[in-house]
Protein backbone atom coordinates (compact mmCIF):
# COMPACT_ATOMS: atom_id res chain seq x y z
CA UNK A 1 0.00 0.00 0.00
CA UNK A 2 1.47 3.66 -0.74
CA UNK A 3 1.80 6.26 1.73
CA UNK A 4 -1.65 7.53 0.38
CA UNK A 5 -4.15 5.74 -1.10
CA UNK A 6 -7.91 6.64 -2.52
CA UNK A 7 -9.91 3.64 -2.98
CA UNK A 8 -12.92 5.57 -4.45
CA UNK A 9 -12.75 3.90 -8.16
CA UNK A 10 -13.73 5.96 -10.93
CA UNK A 11 -16.23 8.49 -10.31
CA UNK A 12 -18.25 11.01 -13.14
CA UNK A 13 -15.95 13.71 -13.23
CA UNK A 14 -18.86 16.02 -12.93
CA UNK A 15 -20.96 17.09 -9.22
CA UNK A 16 -23.79 15.34 -8.24
CA UNK A 17 -25.20 18.36 -6.86
CA UNK A 18 -29.07 17.32 -6.87
CA UNK A 19 -29.15 14.87 -3.73
CA UNK A 20 -29.07 11.76 -6.12
CA UNK A 21 -26.04 10.26 -4.38
CA UNK A 22 -24.91 10.86 -0.75
CA UNK A 23 -23.48 14.64 -0.29
CA UNK A 24 -20.52 13.73 1.73
CA UNK A 25 -20.03 9.95 1.61
CA UNK A 26 -16.37 8.47 3.34
CA UNK A 27 -15.64 4.78 3.04
CA UNK A 28 -13.08 2.74 4.72
CA UNK A 29 -10.81 5.79 6.05
CA UNK A 30 -8.03 5.76 7.37
CA UNK A 31 -5.71 8.48 8.89
CA UNK A 32 -2.31 7.96 10.20
CA UNK A 33 0.12 10.43 11.96
CA UNK A 34 3.48 8.70 11.84
CA UNK A 35 2.85 5.72 13.83
CA UNK A 36 0.04 7.30 15.38
CA UNK A 37 -3.54 5.97 13.82
CA UNK A 38 -6.31 8.46 14.05
CA UNK A 39 -9.03 6.72 11.92
CA UNK A 40 -9.35 3.38 11.24
CA UNK A 41 -11.97 2.19 8.37
CA UNK A 42 -14.34 4.57 9.20
CA UNK A 43 -17.22 5.65 7.48
CA UNK A 44 -19.91 8.01 7.60
CA UNK A 45 -22.74 9.42 5.13
CA UNK A 46 -24.14 12.77 4.94
CA UNK A 47 -27.26 13.00 2.88
CA UNK A 48 -28.55 16.36 1.40
CA UNK A 49 -30.63 18.30 3.80
CA UNK A 50 -28.91 17.28 7.00
CA UNK A 51 -27.49 18.71 9.70
CA UNK A 52 -24.72 16.33 10.81
CA UNK A 53 -22.62 16.55 14.02
CA UNK A 54 -19.86 15.29 15.14
CA UNK A 55 -18.58 14.91 18.64
CA UNK A 56 -16.02 13.01 20.17
CA UNK A 57 -13.23 13.11 22.76
CA UNK A 58 -10.20 15.67 22.30
CA UNK A 59 -7.97 14.14 19.42
CA UNK A 60 -10.66 11.71 17.98
CA UNK A 61 -10.04 13.40 15.06
CA UNK A 62 -12.96 15.44 14.33
CA UNK A 63 -11.37 18.37 12.61
CA UNK A 64 -9.21 16.33 10.45
CA UNK A 65 -11.96 14.28 8.95
CA UNK A 66 -13.44 17.88 8.22
CA UNK A 67 -10.22 18.86 6.80
CA UNK A 68 -10.29 15.78 4.66
CA UNK A 69 -13.89 16.50 3.24
CA UNK A 70 -12.37 19.80 2.17
CA UNK A 71 -9.64 18.43 0.13
CA UNK A 72 -7.01 20.04 2.55
CA UNK A 73 -5.77 16.77 3.57
CA UNK A 74 -5.29 13.44 2.66
CA UNK A 75 -6.19 10.10 4.04
CA UNK A 76 -3.65 7.58 4.57
CA UNK A 77 -6.68 5.31 2.77
CA UNK A 78 -9.99 4.70 1.76
CA UNK A 79 -12.29 7.47 -0.25
CA UNK A 80 -14.01 10.62 0.55
CA UNK A 81 -16.54 11.75 -1.99
CA UNK A 82 -17.73 15.05 -2.28
CA UNK A 83 -21.25 15.51 -4.06
CA UNK A 84 -20.29 11.82 -5.56
CA UNK A 85 -16.42 13.28 -6.69
CA UNK A 86 -13.51 11.53 -4.83
CA UNK A 87 -11.94 14.66 -3.64
CA UNK A 88 -8.57 13.51 -3.39
CA UNK A 89 -8.60 12.56 -7.24
CA UNK A 90 -9.91 15.87 -8.25
CA UNK A 91 -7.88 18.27 -10.11
CA UNK A 92 -7.46 22.19 -9.08
CA UNK A 93 -10.52 23.54 -11.70
CA UNK A 94 -12.75 21.19 -10.06
CA UNK A 95 -11.90 21.54 -6.43
CA UNK A 96 -11.65 25.27 -6.92
CA UNK A 97 -15.61 24.25 -8.88
CA UNK A 98 -16.31 22.51 -5.40
CA UNK A 99 -14.79 25.35 -3.54
CA UNK A 100 -17.97 27.58 -4.62
CA UNK A 101 -20.49 25.28 -3.60
CA UNK A 102 -19.35 25.15 -0.09
CA UNK A 103 -19.61 27.56 2.64
CA UNK A 104 -17.40 27.71 5.85
CA UNK A 105 -17.78 29.26 9.03
CA UNK A 106 -14.32 29.07 10.88
CA UNK A 107 -13.93 29.82 14.68
CA UNK A 108 -10.79 31.42 14.00
CA UNK A 109 -9.76 33.85 11.35
CA UNK A 110 -13.60 34.90 10.13
CA UNK A 111 -12.70 38.09 8.83
CA UNK A 112 -10.49 39.94 6.79
CA UNK A 113 -9.67 42.93 9.76
CA UNK A 114 -8.77 45.54 7.18
CA UNK A 115 -11.76 44.95 5.48
CA UNK A 116 -14.88 46.09 5.64
CA UNK A 117 -18.05 44.04 6.38
CA UNK A 118 -19.26 44.88 2.60
CA UNK A 119 -15.97 43.85 1.11
CA UNK A 120 -15.69 40.88 3.82
CA UNK A 121 -19.14 39.65 1.89
CA UNK A 122 -18.32 40.43 -1.33
CA UNK A 123 -14.69 38.99 -1.52
CA UNK A 124 -15.27 35.02 -2.74
CA UNK A 125 -17.86 36.81 -5.37
CA UNK A 126 -14.99 38.95 -6.50
CA UNK A 127 -12.97 35.87 -6.75
CA UNK A 128 -14.76 34.71 -9.35
CA UNK A 129 -13.82 37.38 -11.52
CA UNK A 130 -17.00 36.91 -13.62
CA UNK A 131 -19.69 38.70 -11.80
CA UNK A 132 -20.38 42.86 -12.69
CA UNK A 133 -20.19 44.95 -9.38
CA UNK A 134 -23.53 45.76 -9.27
CA UNK A 135 -24.88 42.62 -8.54
CA UNK A 136 -22.26 41.85 -5.75
CA UNK A 137 -23.42 45.06 -4.18
CA UNK A 138 -27.25 43.91 -4.60
CA UNK A 139 -25.95 40.15 -3.09
CA UNK A 140 -24.00 41.61 -0.60
CA UNK A 141 -26.91 43.64 0.56
CA UNK A 142 -29.14 40.44 0.85
CA UNK A 143 -26.58 38.31 2.51
CA UNK A 144 -25.85 41.20 4.90
CA UNK A 145 -30.13 41.13 5.42
CA UNK A 146 -30.47 36.84 5.48
CA UNK A 147 -28.25 37.22 8.76
CA UNK A 148 -30.18 39.96 9.88
CA UNK A 149 -27.72 43.19 8.91
CA UNK A 150 -28.98 46.59 7.43
CA UNK A 151 -27.43 48.31 5.11
CA UNK A 152 -25.78 50.56 7.71
CA UNK A 153 -23.37 48.09 8.71
CA UNK A 154 -21.78 47.60 5.51
CA UNK A 155 -18.89 49.65 6.08
CA UNK A 156 -18.22 49.19 9.35
CA UNK A 157 -14.92 47.37 10.31
CA UNK A 158 -14.55 44.00 12.02
CA UNK A 159 -13.05 45.57 15.15
CA UNK A 160 -15.93 47.67 15.14
CA UNK A 161 -18.19 44.65 15.65
CA UNK A 162 -19.40 42.71 18.65
CA UNK A 163 -18.81 38.88 18.49
CA UNK A 164 -22.20 37.86 17.42
CA UNK A 165 -22.09 40.12 14.61
CA UNK A 166 -18.66 38.83 13.40
CA UNK A 167 -20.46 35.56 13.11
CA UNK A 168 -23.36 36.82 11.47
CA UNK A 169 -20.66 38.61 8.94
CA UNK A 170 -18.67 35.64 8.68
CA UNK A 171 -21.93 33.42 8.03
CA UNK A 172 -23.19 35.94 5.38
CA UNK A 173 -19.32 35.34 3.86
CA UNK A 174 -19.76 31.74 4.56
CA UNK A 175 -23.23 31.77 2.13
CA UNK A 176 -22.48 34.41 -0.44
CA UNK A 177 -22.02 32.04 -3.46
CA UNK A 178 -25.29 29.92 -2.51
CA UNK A 179 -23.32 27.40 -1.22
CA UNK A 180 -25.28 23.39 -1.11
CA UNK A 181 -23.17 22.72 1.35
CA UNK A 182 -22.32 24.29 5.02
CA UNK A 183 -19.04 23.56 7.24
CA UNK A 184 -19.65 25.37 10.94
CA UNK A 185 -16.35 24.57 13.05
CA UNK A 186 -17.42 25.40 16.55
CA UNK A 187 -20.03 28.07 15.35
CA UNK A 188 -21.37 29.67 18.83
CA UNK A 189 -17.51 29.52 20.32
CA UNK A 190 -17.18 32.62 22.14
CA UNK A 191 -20.57 33.99 22.12
CA UNK A 192 -22.77 34.33 25.15
CA UNK A 193 -26.19 32.61 26.23
CA UNK A 194 -28.04 35.03 24.43
CA UNK A 195 -26.15 35.58 21.37
CA UNK A 196 -25.53 31.66 21.27
CA UNK A 197 -29.39 31.23 21.33
CA UNK A 198 -29.86 33.85 18.49
CA UNK A 199 -26.97 32.35 16.10
CA UNK A 200 -28.51 29.27 16.30
CA UNK A 201 -31.94 30.49 15.21
CA UNK A 202 -30.39 32.53 12.60
CA UNK A 203 -28.91 28.87 11.37
CA UNK A 204 -31.90 26.85 12.07
CA UNK A 205 -33.86 29.10 9.73
CA UNK A 206 -31.13 29.29 6.84
CA UNK A 207 -31.02 25.62 6.59
CA UNK A 208 -34.68 25.36 6.45
CA UNK A 209 -35.05 28.42 3.50
CA UNK A 210 -31.88 27.25 1.80
CA UNK A 211 -32.51 23.77 1.96
CA UNK A 212 -28.77 24.10 2.88
CA UNK A 213 -26.23 20.61 4.07
CA UNK A 214 -24.62 21.37 7.00
CA UNK A 215 -21.36 19.43 8.69
CA UNK A 216 -20.67 20.93 12.47
CA UNK A 217 -18.57 20.26 14.98
CA UNK A 218 -19.03 21.77 17.96
CA UNK A 219 -18.82 21.00 21.94
CA UNK A 220 -21.42 23.07 22.75
CA UNK A 221 -24.15 20.98 23.96
CA UNK A 222 -26.93 23.52 23.44
CA UNK A 223 -26.03 24.19 19.81
CA UNK A 224 -25.54 20.62 19.18
CA UNK A 225 -29.01 19.46 20.57
CA UNK A 226 -30.52 22.51 18.97
CA UNK A 227 -29.55 21.84 15.54
CA UNK A 228 -28.46 18.45 14.52
CA UNK A 229 -30.19 16.10 12.45
CA UNK A 230 -28.19 13.15 13.10
CA UNK A 231 -25.03 12.90 15.05
CA UNK A 232 -22.03 11.02 14.61
CA UNK A 233 -20.05 10.13 17.75
CA UNK A 234 -16.30 9.38 17.31
CA UNK A 235 -14.21 6.87 19.40
CA UNK A 236 -12.03 3.83 19.32
CA UNK A 237 -10.60 5.53 15.45
CA UNK A 238 -13.99 5.71 13.94
CA UNK A 239 -17.89 6.26 14.51
CA UNK A 240 -19.52 4.45 17.28
CA UNK A 241 -22.70 6.06 17.21
CA UNK A 242 -24.46 7.31 14.40
CA UNK A 243 -28.14 8.69 14.04
CA UNK A 244 -30.62 11.31 15.81
CA UNK A 245 -30.17 12.84 19.35
CA UNK A 246 -32.38 9.98 20.76
CA UNK A 247 -31.05 7.15 19.05
CA UNK A 248 -27.11 8.26 20.30
CA UNK A 249 -28.10 8.58 23.67
CA UNK A 250 -29.16 4.97 24.16
CA UNK A 251 -25.55 3.24 22.58
CA UNK A 252 -23.98 2.45 25.48
CA UNK A 253 -20.84 3.95 25.75
CA UNK A 254 -18.69 5.52 28.38
CA UNK A 255 -17.82 8.86 26.02
CA UNK A 256 -21.77 9.13 25.37
CA UNK A 257 -22.26 8.56 29.11
CA UNK A 258 -20.06 10.84 30.24
CA UNK A 259 -20.50 13.90 26.85
CA UNK A 260 -24.22 13.68 26.50
CA UNK A 261 -25.58 12.47 30.33
CA UNK A 262 -23.25 14.50 32.45
CA UNK A 263 -24.78 17.55 34.24
CA UNK A 264 -23.73 19.82 31.31
CA UNK A 265 -25.58 16.88 29.11
CA UNK A 266 -28.69 16.64 31.61
CA UNK A 267 -29.02 20.30 31.64
CA UNK A 268 -29.16 21.09 28.03
CA UNK A 269 -31.58 17.84 27.42
CA UNK A 270 -34.22 19.42 30.36
CA UNK A 271 -34.11 23.06 28.27
CA UNK A 272 -34.67 21.28 24.92
CA UNK A 273 -37.16 19.25 26.19
CA UNK A 274 -38.76 22.92 27.60
CA UNK A 275 -38.60 24.08 23.81
CA UNK A 276 -39.38 20.96 21.72
CA UNK A 277 -40.94 18.42 23.23
CA UNK A 278 -41.82 16.34 20.69
CA UNK A 279 -39.00 17.37 18.26
CA UNK A 280 -36.42 14.68 19.04
N1 LIG B 1 -0.77 17.61 10.85
C1 LIG B 1 -0.69 16.76 11.87
N2 LIG B 1 0.45 16.13 12.18
C2 LIG B 1 0.53 15.26 13.20
N3 LIG B 1 -0.51 14.95 13.99
C3 LIG B 1 -1.68 15.53 13.75
C4 LIG B 1 -1.84 16.48 12.69
N4 LIG B 1 -3.13 16.91 12.68
C5 LIG B 1 -3.73 16.27 13.70
N5 LIG B 1 -2.88 15.46 14.33
C6 LIG B 1 -3.20 14.58 15.46
O1 LIG B 1 -4.35 13.83 15.10
C7 LIG B 1 -5.22 13.68 16.21
C8 LIG B 1 -6.60 14.22 15.84
O2 LIG B 1 -6.54 15.64 15.76
P1 LIG B 1 -7.83 16.54 15.51
O3 LIG B 1 -7.38 17.96 15.65
O4 LIG B 1 -8.47 16.13 14.25
O5 LIG B 1 -8.73 16.09 16.73
P2 LIG B 1 -10.08 16.76 17.26
O6 LIG B 1 -11.01 15.62 17.52
O7 LIG B 1 -10.55 17.80 16.32
O8 LIG B 1 -9.60 17.35 18.64
P3 LIG B 1 -10.12 18.63 19.50
O9 LIG B 1 -11.51 18.32 19.96
O10 LIG B 1 -9.16 18.66 20.63
O11 LIG B 1 -10.04 19.83 18.61
C9 LIG B 1 -4.56 14.40 17.36
O12 LIG B 1 -3.88 13.44 18.14
C10 LIG B 1 -3.61 15.36 16.70
O13 LIG B 1 -2.50 15.59 17.52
Amino acid sequence: MSEQESTCGPGTGELTLDGSVPVVEITGLWTKYGRTVVHQDLNLEIEQGEIMSIVGGSGTGKTTLVRQMLGLERPARGCVRVFGEDISAIDSDQLQQLRNHWGMLFQQGALYSALTVFENIAQPMRELQVLPEDLIHDAVLLKMNMVGMGPDQANKMPSDLSGGMVKRVALARALALEPKLLFLDEPTAGLDPDLSEAFVTLIKSLHRELGLTVVMVTHDLDTLFALSTRIAVLAEKHVIALGPLRDVLKVDHPFIKEFFLGDRGRRALEALDEKTPTEH
